[in-house]
C-alpha cells in the first residue's frame, strides 16, 4: 500500500466495498476517524489495532494450523483479505513462512487447486474463449497501471508436472513473492494462466477440476494463442516486464527466443535459476579457491533449468574468466532420460537446443554403456571426475551413495547442487550426501532444508539455490528502470551481486549463499546491481544518474505498512 515516500492515499470507496477490498482494507487498524469517513463505525468493533498487533493475532491464528497445506490455506485467505497485513506478517516471518506460501507448499496447494478453490485470483484466459482475450483482458486491468505480468501455461508446475489451470497458483506465488522480496507492488502486478488444455488424466477425469476439461492444445494453434496474449501485453502496457513461469521444455527456451527482441521478457525457470546457481557456484569455487572456468561440470536433467544452468554458467565462464565459447562448452557433461547427451544417441534422443553440449562419441571409448549405448550417471562420473555435480532432473534420489561417493573420490571438495522441487523430489538429501563425503560437499538445494552436522561438530548451513533469491531483483531493476530488454549482461550483473553477499566470502564453512531470512535486503541489492547495468549500457529508457539508483529505488519500493486514509470519491483510487 505505501512506499517509503508515498504515507498518504486518496481513497473513493466505503463501507463494506472498503472492508472486503483486499487492497484497502485495513480492519481493525482503521482510525476513528477514517471509520467516519468510510462509514465503518458500526461495522467494525470499538478498539483500534496496530499493524504489529493485528500480525501477532494472525501469527497465534496461523500458529494453530498444524500441517503446511492447512498454513497455505490461511495465508491465502489472508491475502484475499487484506493484502498490507499478508505482507506484514510474510515479512516478519520470512524464512518461515515462504515454504508455506511457495516451494514445497504451494506444489500441493497447486495439485489439489480444484479442490481447494474458493475464490479466484488473477487473470484466467481460457483457450476456448480466446475470441473475447482482449474484452476478458481490458475487463480486469482497465484502470491499472499493471507493471508486471507473471504468465504460466502449467505444462511443467515446479517438479510437478502439467497441473492444468491450477498452474495460476505458481503465477501468484511467483507474483507475492516478488513484492515480499522485491518491493513490487501488488496492485501493479497481474499473475496469468494461459489455460491451453491438460494432459493430467487425474485432472481431466475429475468431475470438480475446474478448467477447461480438454486435451493440452499444441503447434500452430498453441503459439497463435500465447500470441495474442502477448501482444494484449505489448500494446497496453508496453513498458511493463513479463514473467514466463513453468512453461514446458518444448517451449520455455523458444519462447524467450521470439520475444525477447520485441519485449521486455524474463524466464524465470531458465534465466533465474542460471543466475542464481551462477552466484552460488561463484560462491563455491571461492571456497575451493579455484575458478570458473576450471571445474568440470556434470548436469543431470537437461530440460528447461537444466539447460538455463548450463548456459548461465557458460555465459559465466565467458564473462568472468574470459574463456571462448567453444573452450566454455566443453567443461560441460549433460545427462538426460537417455544418459549423456553424446553424439551417437541421434537426433530421436537428443533435442536441438542442446546441440552445443553434445559430447563426441569418441571420449567414451572403453567407458560401460547399456544395451541402447547409453552411459548412465554414475559411469559419466567415474570417467569424467567432476568437481561439480547439478541436478534439476525431478528424479529423486538419483545421486546414489555409488554416485556421490564415486565423486568425493576424484575431487577434494565436491560440489553438490541437487535443485529439484519441492523438497521429496531432491536427487539428494544434503544429511546423505554429507555423511558420503564426510562432511566435505559444498551444497545447495532448490526447496529449503535443515543444516548438516558436520565430522567436527559444527552445523553446516544448506543454501536455497532457488530463482526465488534473485528473480525479484532482477525484475525489479529491470522495471524500474523500464528497461528495453533485460540482457544478459544485466542478469550477470544480478547474479555477480548476489555471489558478493555470500556469507561463504568471509567464512569458508558459511552457506554459498545468504539466508531467505535476508532475501529482501539481497534482492534489493541485486535490483540496484541490475538497474545500474542497465543504465550503463543504455537499456535503460529512464534518465537517472547511476549514482542515484540506491535512492530511487529505496523511494519506491512498495513496503507492508498502513498509509493514511483520505475520502475522496472522485479522485480517490478503488473506483475501478
Ligand atoms: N531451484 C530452482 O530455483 C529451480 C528448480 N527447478 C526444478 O528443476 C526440476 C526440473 O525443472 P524443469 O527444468 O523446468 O523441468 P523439465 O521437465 O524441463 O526438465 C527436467 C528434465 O529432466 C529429465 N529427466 C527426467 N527424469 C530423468 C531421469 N530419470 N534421468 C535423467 N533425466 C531425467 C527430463 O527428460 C527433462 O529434460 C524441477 O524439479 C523444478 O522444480 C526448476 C527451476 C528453478
Ligand atoms: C523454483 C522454480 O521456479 C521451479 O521449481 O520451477
Ligand atoms: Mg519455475
Amino acid at each position: 500500500m505505501a512506499t517509503a515516500t508515498n504515507r498518504v492515499l486518496r481513497v473513493a470507496i466505503r463501507g463494506d466495498s472498503i472492508l472486503t477490498h483486499p487492497r484497502f482494507n485495513k480492519g481493525t487498524a482503521f482510525t476513528h476517524s477514517e471509520r467516519k469517513a468510510f462509514g465503518l463505525n458500526g461495522r467494525l468493533p470499538y478498539r483500534v489495532n496496530t499493524l504489529e498487533e493485528q500480525c501477532e493475532r494472525a501469527y497465534d491464528q496461523l500458529s494453530t494450523r498444524g500441517e503446511p497445506i492447512r498454513k497455505n490455506t490461511f495465508m491465502q485467505s489472508l491475502k484475499d483479505q487484506n493484502w498490507v497485513l499478508y505482507y506484514g506478517l510474510l515479512s516478519r516471518h520470512v524464512k518461515e513462512l515462504i515454504p508455506i506460501i511457495y516451494t514445497p507448499t504451494q506444489g500441493d496447494a497447486i495439485a489439489n487447486y480444484s479442490h481447494l478453490f474458493r475464490r479466484s485470483e488473477g487473470l484466467y484466459l481460457s483457450f476456448p474463449e480466446q475470441d473475447g482475450m482482449e474484452e476478458d483482458f481490458l475487463e480486469m486491468t482497465r484502470g491499472r497501471d499493471i507493471q508486471l505480468f507473471v504468465v504460466t501455461d502449467s505444462e511443467a508446475i515446479l517438479g510437478i508436472g502439467d497441473q492444468g489451470v491450477g498452474g495460476i497458483g505458481i503465477a501468484t506465488a511467483k507474483s507475492a513473492i516478488y513484492t515480499l522480496l522485491g518491493g513490487m507492488d501488488p496492485s501493479k502486478t497481474l499473475p496469468v494462466v494461459l489455460d491451453v488444455g491438460t494432459d493430467n488424466e487425474r485432472l481431466l477425469n475429475d468431475n470438480l477440476y475446474v478448467g477447461w476439461p480438454n486435451k493440452r492444445v499444441r503447434g500452430k494453434a498453441y503459439d497463435r494463442f500465447v500470441d495474442r496474449f502477448v501482444q494484449l501485453v505489448r500494446k497496453h502496457y508496453p513498458h511493463s516486464l513479463l514473467h514466463f513461469e513453468d512453461f514446458g521444455v518444448g517451449n520455455a527456451q523458444r519462447l524467450l527466443d521470439i520475444y525477447r527482441n520485441q519485449h521486455t521478457v524474463f524466464n524465470d525457470d531458465v534465466q533465474g535459476t542460471g543466475a542464481v546457481t551462477l552466484a552460488a557456484m561463484m560462491s563455491a569455487v571461492g571456497v575451493t579457491k579455484s575458478k570458473l572456468s576450471e571445474q568440470r561440470y556434470v548436469v543431470y536433467g537437461a530440460g528447461t533449468a537444466g539447460l538455463g544452468i548450463t548456459k548461465q554458467l557458460r555465459d559465466g565462464i565467458m564473462a568472468i574468466d574470459k574463456l571462448s565459447r567453444e573452450a566454455a562448452n566443453a567443461r560441460f557433461f549433460l545427462l538426460d532420460r537417455h544418459g549423456l547427451v553424446k553424439q551417437s544417441l541421434g537426433p530421436a534422443k537428443i533435442r536441438d537446443a542442446l546441440a552445443e553440449f553434445v559430447r563426441p562419441d569418441d571420449e567414451w571409448a572403453g567407458v560401460p554403456t547399456n544395451a541402447d549405448g547409453e552411459v548412465g550417471l554414475l559411469d559419466v562420473v567415474r570417467h569424467v571426475k567432476p568437481t561439480v555435480l547439478i541436478g534439476c532432473s525431478t528424479h529423486a534420489g538419483a545421486f546414489t551413495e555409488d554416485v556421490v561417493r564415486a565423486m568425493a573420490e576424484g575431487t577434494e571438495r565436491p560440489i553438490i547442487f541437487p535443485l529439484s522441487n519441492p523438497s521429496r523430489l531432491v536427487e539428494v538429501e544434503p544429511e546423505l550426501a554429507n555423511a558420503w563425503t564426510n562432511g566435505k560437499a559444498l551444497m545447495a538445494t532448490g526447496s529449503p532444508f535443515p543444516p548438516c552436522k558436520m565430522p567436527n561438530g559444527k552445523y553446516y548451513d544448506i543454501a536455497e539455490c532457488n530463482n526465488a533469491l534473485i528473480y525479484p531483483g532482477l525484475g525489479y531493476g529491470a522495471m524500474i528502470t523500464q528497461a528495453r530488454t533485460l540482457s544478459d549482461t544485466m542478469i550477470i550483473a544480478g547474479a555477480r551481486r548476489l555471489a558478493a553477499l555470500s556469507p561463504a566470502l568471509a567464512d569458508p564453512d558459511s552457506a554459498l549463499l545468504p539466508d531467505f531470512s535476508d532475501a529482501r535486503q539481497v534482492n534489493t541489492e541485486v535490483a540496484i546491481a541490475v538497474a545500474e547495468q542497465a543504465i550503463a549500457e543504455g537499456s535503460a529508457t529512464i534518465d537517472w544518474d547511476r549514482e542515484e539508483v540506491r535512492d530511487r529505488i529505496a523511494e519506491r519500493q512498495w513496503i507492508p505498512e498502513y498509509p493514511d486514509f483520505i475520502y475522496d470519491p472522485v479522485h480517490g483510487e478503488g473506483s475501478t
